[in-house]
């Protein structure tokens, strides 16, 4: 199956996967880092996150986490599907007042912002392998940023449904250093 194939069909299954979800569950999941991700984490870290669509793993709590801990955060800023991915500075996790709606209806935050290179990056997927293979949204954003930040340590957050055998692999795909599930994580990979 090509990587598209495979997009619809993940995007469909997160989608409904969501949907069947009772509410007091989907704000149950995803409050804290487990504790073995937070071994991965120096105490000085900067954190990247990305402000959750409707059917993605939710980050708000994670992101007020963080936060609190002391960490700087930051999402990313995109102005169009073609152009760089960059992260910036997220300075209010609690009300989201820094924030303004970008392309494809997400927040971000306003050119405004400080640009931070984050040391941490908890990433978004569309599909996962057991091995930390990573299918996402098809714009080669996260790929592009990650070719030109090497050494990075990056998270995947998906609902367990997104876990695939196998992933068609090209030579410019990142594997992450970890996934977290609702019910468990994957790695960390050396
Ligand atoms: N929440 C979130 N923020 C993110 C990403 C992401 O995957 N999720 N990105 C990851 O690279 C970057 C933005 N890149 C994107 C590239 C393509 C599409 C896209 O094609 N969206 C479709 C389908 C959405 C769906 O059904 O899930 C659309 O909006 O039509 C979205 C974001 C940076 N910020
Ligand atoms: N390091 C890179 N340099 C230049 N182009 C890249 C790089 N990585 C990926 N691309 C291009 O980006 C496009 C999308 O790649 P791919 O289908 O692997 O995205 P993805 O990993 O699923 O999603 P994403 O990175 O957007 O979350 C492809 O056309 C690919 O050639």
């Amino acid at each position: 199956m090509t990587k598209n194939d495979l997009r619809k069909q993940l995007r469909a299954k997160r989608r409904e996967h969501v949907a069947a979800l009772p509410d007091s569950m989907r704000t149950l999941v995803f409050m804290r880092p487990p504790a073995p991700l937070m071994e991965m984490i120096p105490d000085d870290a900067t954190i990247g996150l990305y402000h959750a669509g409707s059917s993605e793993a939710p980050t708000a709590a994670y992101a007020r986490y963080f936060f609190e801990q002391g960490h700087e955060i930051s999402l990313p800023h995109f102005s169009a599907m073609n152009t760089r991915m960059q992260f910036r500075r997220f300075v209010d996790p609690h009300d989201e007042s820094d924030l303004e709606t970008g392309p494809f209806g997400i927040k971000q935050p306003t050119t405004a912002t400080e640009e931070i290179v984050p040391d941490v990056l908890f990433v978004p997927l569309v599909g996962f392998t057991e091995t930390g293979g990573r299918l996402g949204q098809g714009g080669g954003h996260y790929d592009r940023w990650l070719a030109a930040h090497p050494g990075t340590t990056t998270v995947g957050l998906a609902w367990d449904c997104q876990l695939v055998e196998a992933l068609p692999t090209e030579p410019h795909d990142i594997p992450l250093g970890a996934v977290v599930t609702p019910t468990r994580m994957y790695g960390p990979f050396a």
